[in-house]
C-alpha cells in the first residue's frame, strides 16, 4: 500500500484500550487507523489492550483503511509481547515508536514475518538526523512524525507556525521522498479547533507530506480536504499532460500552460497528481 495507490490524507490513531472507538472507525471516513498500544495506553491496561486489539482486527470491518498497529518500543516491558500477540495479526504495517537508528529496525525485522512492512515514528532527535538511513531500510515503507515528542526532547515552544519544528518536519519528507515511502504529518492536539488544523495540515501538504496523524474523528474531514488534490489542480495536470503531449507530437520538448512553462518534468508530477486523486476517488467506492 504505497502513496500512489493508497490515499494516506487522513491516519486516525485510536486507542488499543477503546472498545468503542475500534468500533466506531469501523465507519469513519479515515484513510488509515493506527491501533495504538503505545502512549494512548495506559500501563495498567497494556496487557488487555492488546488482547482487545487483535480480537477487534480478527473480527475485521475495516474496509478499505489501511491498518497499522503501534507496538510499545522493544526496550519496554511490553513490546516483544506486542509483536507475538500482534505481529501477525492481520495489519498492513507494524509501527515502531521512539526509533533512533536502522538497528532499531533490524531488531523489528528479525521478530516479525518477513512480508510485513514497518513503519517508524519519527519522534527524537536522533531519528531525524538518521532519516535517511531509516526511511532507507527495505522494511520500511513509512515515516511518521511525532511532534508531541519532538517537542518534548527539543525543549522547543509550540507555535503555530511550527518553527521550531520545521528543520525536523522537512527532513522526514525529504528522507521518506529519497526513498520513496510515505511521509505523515504529526498530530494537531487542540482537536476541537478545526481552524488550526485546516491551517496546519495545509502547511503539512506544502511541505510534501501525504496525510496527517489525527486524535479524534472530528479531524478527519479536514484532513481529507486538505490533502486530497483540489479539482482546479487536477484540472491542471490534465491540461498540462495535454499540452506537453502537443507540443512533443510538433516536436518541442516544451510547453505553456497559464502562463508557465510545461516540461517533461511537470509532466512527470501532474500524472503523480492525477494517481493520488484517483486513489481518493477509489477509496470512497464501497
Ligand atoms: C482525545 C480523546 C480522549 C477525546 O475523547 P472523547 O472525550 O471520548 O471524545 P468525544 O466524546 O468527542 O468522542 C466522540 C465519539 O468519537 C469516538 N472517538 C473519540 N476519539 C476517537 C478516536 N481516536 N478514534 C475513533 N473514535 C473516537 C468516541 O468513542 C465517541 O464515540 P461515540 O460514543 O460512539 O459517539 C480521544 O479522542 C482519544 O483518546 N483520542 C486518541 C488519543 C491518542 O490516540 N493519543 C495517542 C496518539 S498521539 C501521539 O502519541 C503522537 C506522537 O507519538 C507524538 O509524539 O506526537
Ligand atoms: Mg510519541
Amino acid at each position: 500500500m504505497d502513496a500512489a495507490s493508497h490515499p494516506y490524507r487522513s491516519v486516525l490513531y485510536i486507542p488499543g484500550s477503546k472498545d468503542r472507538a475500534l468500533d466506531k472507525a469501523r465507519s469513519l471516513p479515515t484513510d488509515a487507523i493506527i491501533f495504538d498500544l503505545e502512549d494512548a495506553v495506559a500501563p495498567d491496561a497494556k496487557a488487555e489492550a492488546r488482547q482487545t486489539l487483535a480480537a477487534a482486527l480478527k473480527e475485521g470491518g475495516y474496509g478499505k483503511r489501511a491498518k497499522i498497529v503501534r507496538i510499545n518500543a522493544l526496550t519496554t516491558a511490553w513490546g516483544l509481547e506486542d509483536v507475538r500477540v500482534l505481529g501477525d495479526a492481520g495489519a498492513d504495517a507494524i509501527l515502531l515508536p521512539k526509533v533512533n537508528t536502522r538497528s532499531d529496525v533490524d531488531n523489528l525485522a528479525d521478530l516479525l514475518p518477513a512480508d510485513m512492512p514497518i513503519w517508524t515514528m519519527m519522534e527524537t532527535p536522533v531519528s531525524v538526523f538518521n532519516a535517511r538511513d531509516i526511511a532507507a531500510h527495505g522494511r520500511v515503507t513509512g515515516l511518521v512524525t511525532g511532534t508531541n515528542d519532538l517537542t518534548k526532547d527539543l525543549g522547543s515552544r509550540t507555535r503555530a507556525d511550527r518553527l521550531p519544528l520545521m528543520t525536523a518536519l522537512q527532513m522526514i519528507v525529504m528522507a521518506a521522498r529519497a526513498a520513496r515511502i510515505v511521509a505523515i504529518d504529526g498530530v494537531y492536539n487542540r482537536f476541537r479547533d478545526g481552524e488550526g488544523l485546516r491551517a496546519e495540515c495545509e502547511q503539512g501538504r506544502d511541505l510534501g507530506f501525504d496525510g496527517k496523524t489525527l486524535i479524534h474523528p472530528a479531524q478527519i474531514e479536514g484532513a481529507n480536504i486538505a490533502f486530497a488534490p483540489t479539482s482546479s489542480e487536477i484540472d491542471l495536470a490534465r491540461r498540462q499532460i495535454e499540452a506537453f503531449v502537443a507540443s512533443e507530437a510538433s516536436g518541442q520538448g516544451v510547453a505553456v500552460v497559464d502562463g508557465m512553462i510545461v516540461e517533461n518534468l511537470h509532466v512527470v508530477a501532474a500524472k503523480r497528481l492525477l494517481a493520488r486523486a484517483d486513489a481518493v476517488t477509489e477509496m470512497a467506492v464501497v
